[in-house]
């Protein structure tokens, strides 16, 4: 069983289509507000050697690259750390305020008790226009597939290409991208924490049409071998960057840089070159 398996379950509970979008969507005036909550544990998402402060960093930046990929501008991010030693705690809030401050949010609250394993809890509210939301459903078949930038620097300095370390211990969450994305009329959005391939197939799943890349477009970490930096592209995650759909004509869109990697097809099916590509990425499993 992975963890989107148990998603379907949870959507027999509350309403399904609240999980089809990185952030839940609630109605505040007359604007949408949005909130995203996530949680990261040592063992699981802080390599060794990563700072306290780079891990406050980390938690913060994972949950406004889900505020951002809605096209909303942050507002404020809750922390709630779960803490093995007391002595690490001021440089993880550090870190958070430091990524609050650097895109535009406020760190307002949180909660605090003992753990055996640091875990953090951060939650990100933001807010939108309607007409600028975006969801991950939405893609039409005609429009392009694009990315902000590199994709698989993450899963590359965990493979040792020290190089990419800083995009993999401070990611850097594309807030204003994903706003003036949202403001340009793109037709899906979300980000790729999880990989490319899987974020496509979690794409495949709420809309009514399919996705076609062209490996060779694909924007590769640099500094590592061609094949294994194609396999990276496609399968890492731990990449913040954003991944939408839009109408050709309304590329580029001013101040954001993005590269074309494919296209929207009718064909509900995820391929590469014309070959379907297979479910697979950073995904939670459980075993039996
Ligand atoms: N236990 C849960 N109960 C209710 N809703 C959930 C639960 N887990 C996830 N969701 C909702 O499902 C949607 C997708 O969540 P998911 O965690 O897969 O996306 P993400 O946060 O973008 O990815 P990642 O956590 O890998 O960065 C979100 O709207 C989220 O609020
Ligand atoms: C050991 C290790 N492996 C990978 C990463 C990169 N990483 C950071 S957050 C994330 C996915 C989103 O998290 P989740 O799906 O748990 O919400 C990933 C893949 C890391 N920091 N450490
Ligand atoms: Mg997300
Ligand atoms: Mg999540
Ligand atoms: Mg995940």
């Amino acid at each position: 069983m992975d963890e989107r398996g148990l998603h379907r379950l949870i959507g027999t509970i509350i309403d399904p289509e609240r999980l089809d979008d990185d952030c839940a969507v609630i109605p505040c005036g007359d604007r949408l507000m949005v909130a995203s909550t996530d949680m990261l544990h040592e063992t699981t998402d802080f390599p060794a050697g990563m700072t306290d402060w780079q891990i406050g960093w980390m938690a913060t930046a994972v949950t406004l690259s889900d505020v951002a990929s809605m096209g909303a501008a942050p507002g404020e991010v809750l922390l709630a750390v779960g803490l093995d030693r007391p002595e690490r705690l001021s440089g993880i809030m550090e870190g958070a305020r430091d990524c609050c401050t650097r895109f535009g949010a406020e760190l307002v609250g949180g909660d605090l008790d003992a753990h055996r394993e640091l875990t953090i809890v951060s939650t990100g509210l933001g807010l939108v226009a309607p007409e600028h939301l975006v969801r991950r459903r939405g893609a039409r078949p005609g429009d392009v597939i694009a990315v902000t930038g590199p994709l698989g620097e993450a899963e590359a300095a965990l493979a040792g290409y020290d190089r990419h370390r800083r995009e993999l211990l401070e990611p850097q969450p594309r807030v204003r991208e994903g706003q003036a994305l949202g403001r340009a009329g793109v037709s899906a959005m979300m980000d790729i924490s999880d990989g490319l391939v899987l974020s496509l197939h979690d794409l495949l799943a709420v809309n009514d049409c399919g996705f076609s890349v062209d490996t060779a477009r694909l924007p590769l970490p640099a500094g590592v071998p061609e094949d294994e930096g194609r396999e990276l592209a496609l399968y890492g995650g731990g990449d913040f960057e954003l991944l939408f759909t839009a109408p050709p004509d309304i590329l580029p869109v001013p101040g954001v840089e993005a590269r074309v990697i494919g296209e929207v097809i009718p064909e509900r099916t995820v391929l590469a070159d014309g070959e379907p590509l297979e479910r697979r990425g950073y995904l939670h499993e459980w075993k039996g």
